[in-house]
């Protein structure tokens, strides 16, 4: 008994194992769309509820089925044995048992599936507001959170007590047609015996072997049921592990150079979310190494839509993003994501150590390869201050360090791939004035050779480019450098104006474009003006 229970036991974490495992490895093969469209929540609910629902449900019955159903054979076999007439009379009963557990179980089956549902609801609200709580707290709204909750959990109630009568209403009907089975055995038994061709004791036995035989149908009559639960649990994620990407990774391309040169060619593209709403209508420039080009535009434009792009989380619709003339997905996912590398506004950081943040995709890197691009990301100082240095948590998305720190650990983890292409969505946004103009300085060591696309919503960024491209509702409006746009009085200068109107006042603002200077120092603006001469000094947010 004890290894019986053992080898179960072994049994189903073994099936959980494989299966969590696999539905795992099925989902990081999703294209990003695919998570725009599932919301977290969700997705943790099957792979954690349904998984153990599924394969315990699975395993459990499956154990019963082979033992009832063995048995059941045995005892059937010893009762026709004994009378084939009295047999036949008790096989009549089984296809209304049959229907009754079929129609059951069809019923049980949806509703699983919609608890489940609704289970992964329930779970979706409860990851969204737990990964928020500083947001929910800052708006006090933990009482609106919680009954969000529960208006959830309650709906799932309601479910289970439909279940709780579905099962009373099928064991009222099982043992019901079991009881008419019992009285017409015994009362074609009872004639069988009159009439000699049966002896009581066989009557007896016979009977006794039918009650268990009905107890053998009645548990595979549950196992029946219990694989109904464990199918309506095991749809979504047999849906998850069936799901093919819509956009799989499978390029192969690994070209032993690679120079850095990236061209978007007549890009229009819609999210997967929203295929309705084109957001690029025909996007057109080129990135070249050793040249740093900006973008920039009002916000909603497009810009972030063309880094995701460029870091093949999308295919456009047409037109193609070309890496050294060849299309971004024909190239090896690998390859491509060491070649191309991102800092975002937000970084991202996992809850690991900070060594692990730095080396995050990558194995088998020397601590000094580690140290090195901490260095040259300035965040060395700050990580050898910490607790434990380079072995630091830094807690769940890094909350336990501060905003620039995160940025420059994610610095860190961009340049110790040496990338070919760098994107920096304003990478240094959230730096003190002393801590960015030495991020800045060491951007600006890396930048050299490299091709560099910064999504810029401050001037001393922009000013700076080689190159400034103007988004506008999805289209280019403008390319050139700072003083040509400026020079041309279109929409980068109106961009730069209404910036400027938005911090002076409007009496300082100028009309003409000429009469704008900037002036950078170490990162921050000044902007003079040659009618004020006020020499009111601010800093420049792009930000629209
Ligand atoms: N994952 C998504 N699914 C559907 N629509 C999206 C998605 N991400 C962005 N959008 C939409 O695409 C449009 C362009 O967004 P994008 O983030 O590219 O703009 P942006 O120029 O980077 O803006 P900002 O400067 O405010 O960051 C917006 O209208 C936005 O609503």
């Amino acid at each position: 008994m004890g290894v019986h229970g053992g080898v179960f036991t072994l049994t189903i974490a073994k099936l959980n194992l494989r299966l969590r495992n696999h539905l795992f490895r099925t989902l990081m093969r999703q294209e990003i769309g695919f998570f725009d469209e599932n919301h977290t929540g969700d997705i943790i609910s099957r792979l954690s509820a349904d998984t153990t629902q599924m394969s315990d449900l699975l395993s459990l019955n499956i154990n019963i089925f082979l033992q009832s159903t063995i048995k059941g054979i045995g005892i059937f076999i010893f009762m026709f044995g004994m009378s084939w007439k009295l047999t036949l009379v008790a096989i009549v009963g089984f296809p209304f048992i049959a229907i009754v557990s079929e129609l059951y179980g069809n019923y049980y089956k949806k509703l699983t599936k919609e608890v489940q549902t609704i289970l992964a609801d329930a779970n979706k609200v409860a990851e969204e507001t737990i990964s928020s709580m500083r947001t929910v707290r800052s708006f006090a709204n933990e009482c609106g959170e919680a009954e969000s909750y529960y208006g959830k959990l309650l709906v799932m109630f309601q479910l289970n007590k439909k279940q709780a009568l579905a099962y009373a209403g099928y064991m009222w009907s099982s043992n019901i047609s079991e009881l008419a089975l019992e009285v017409a055995i015994l009362y074609y038994g009872g004639h069988l015996v009159i009439t000699g061709q049966m002896s009581s004791g066989s009557l007896i036995s016979f009977f006794i072997y039918m009650l268990e035989l009905g107890e053998c149908l009645q548990n595979i009559a549950s196992v029946y049921t219990g694989l109904m639960q464990g199918v309506g649990a095991a749809e979504k994620v047999f849906e998850y592990l069936d799901r093919e990407p819509k956009h799989p990774a499978d390029g192969t391309e690994a070209p032993d150079t690679c120079t850095g040169v990236v061209e978007f060619k007549d890009i229009k593209f819609a999210y997967p979310t929203r295929p309705e709403t084109e957001i690029l209508k025909g996007v057109s420039f080129t990135l070249r190494p050793g040249e740093v080009t900006a973008l920039v535009g009002p916000s909603g434009s497009g810009k972030s839509s063309c880094v995701s792009l460029l870091e093949n989380f999308y295919l456009p619709q047409q037109g193609q993003v070309l890496l050294d003339g060849k299309p971004i997905h024909t190239f090896q996912h690998d390859y491509l994501h060491s070649k191309v590398a991102l800092v975002g506004q937000e970084p991202v950081l996992f809850a690991r150590t900070v060594e692990e943040n730095i080396t995050y995709g990558l194995t088998d890197v020397p601590m000094e390869t580690v140290v090195q691009a901490a260095i040259e990301a300035n965040a060395h100082d700050f990580i050898t201050s910490l607790s434990t240095g380079y072995g630091t948590n830094v807690g769940e998305k890094g909350t336990q360090l501060s905003g620039g720190q995160k940025q420059r650990v994610a610095i860190a983890r961009a340049l110790i791939r040496n990338p070919r292409v760098l994107i920096l969505d304003e990478a240094t946004s959230a730096l003190d004035a002393e801590s960015e103009h030495i991020v800045q300085k060491a951007l600006n060591n890396i930048m050299q050779e490299r091709t560099v696309l910064v999504i810029a919503h401050r001037l001393s960024t922009v000013e700076k480019a080689d190159n400034i491209i103007v988004i506008d509702r999805g289209h280019v409006a403008e390319q050139g450098s700072h003083s040509q746009l400026i020079a041309s009085g279109g929409l980068y200068y109106k961009l730069v104006q209404r910036q400027v109107l938005g911090i002076e006042t409007g009496a300082e603002v100028l009309n003409k474009p000429e009469k704008l200077s900037w002036k950078s120092d170490g990162g921050r603006q000044r902007r003079r003006q040659s009618s004020s001469g006020s020499g009111s000094e601010s800093e420049h947010n792009l930000r629209y």
